[in-house]
């Protein structure tokens, strides 16, 4: 795991956003794993800044993201697909065909699920996952407690994650308590994952996910076993890290050809 301390949100964003762009100039036909929340809104910032500016090209790769609420009508602004397609798919040239959200409407949601599972091993898997974290540590909607073995399925929120959601609706009734997300087991399969996190309020989750046990009472600790992850995160993120000076140790003399 390599953990990248950086001064701000700004910056965080843009090294996640370079982590993509290298990703589809070598790879046009990358699959793209997508997430919601504040925390991925610079790196979207930054894809868009790219692909105006600079011309890159998204018009082979796909994207599928993490997870969906259950219930929300496919067109409700808060739906995680309507989420994805306003923050990130409508501002670059992904084929609106090409980007895939699980369906928290279906009348078999474990049909649903089971068929999202198969349409992400159908793309050839996720070649980049850009990932948040809850303030308990979840990653997509695994909530504490989650097998970490799990795969595409529905879940109940906590109240804190209802809580800390409440804030892009009208007020918390209208925050779903069921979605349907990616499990532990297939986000762990993505072949590189990115994790941005920042603010204070995440301190404590990535001090669990970077330096503590790996739980299942804080999800993304479990990244502490995948073969590829970046956590990128600002000052205030860090701020409960034992080891943050090692980690800025390491990355400022990192050798030249470990950059990818
Ligand atoms: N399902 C999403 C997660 O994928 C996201 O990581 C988390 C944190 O969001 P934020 O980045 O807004 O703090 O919110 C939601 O619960």
């Amino acid at each position: 795991m390599e953990v990248v301390i950086l001064k701000d949100a700004r910056e965080v964003g843009r090294a996640a956003a370079g982590v993509f762009a290298a990703l589809l100039r070598r790879k046009p036909d990358a699959v793209l794993g997508l997430a919601t929340g504040s925390s991925p809104l610079p790196v979207y910032d930054e894809l868009a800044r790219l692909h105006v500016e600079e011309g890159l090209d998204f018009s082979q790769a796909s994207g599928f993201a993490l997870d969906e609420y259950v219930g929300l009508p496919a067109d409700h602004p808060e739906a995680y697909g309507s989420v994805i397609r306003r923050d990130f798919a409508s501002r670059v040239n992904i084929g609106p065909a090409s980007v895939h959200t699980p369906d928290g409407t279906a009348a078999d949601l474990e049909g649903a699920c089971a068929a999202y599972e198969e349409a992400i091993a159908a793309a050839g898997g996720v070649d980049l996952q850009i990932l948040g974290i809850g303030t308990d540590g979840h990653i997509g909607f695994n909530e504490p407690g989650s097998s970490l073995a799990s795969r595409t399925r529905i879940k109940t929120l906590t109240e804190q994650t209802r809580r800390d959601n409440a804030r892009f609706f009208s007020s918390i009734d209208e925050v779903p308590h069921h979605v349907v997300t990616q499990g532990v087991g297939t986000i762990m399969e993505a072949r590189h994952v990115v994790l941005v996190a920042t603010g204070a309020g995440k301190a404590d989750a990535i001090h669990g996910l970077v330096e503590g046990p790996v739980t299942a009472m804080c999800v993304g600790s479990v990244l502490q076993f995948h073969p590829h992850t970046t956590v990128l995160i600002d000052e205030a993120a860090a701020s409960s890290l034992k080891h943050a000076e090692y980690y800025r140790h390491v990355y400022d003399n990192k050798p030249r050809w470990q950059d990818h």
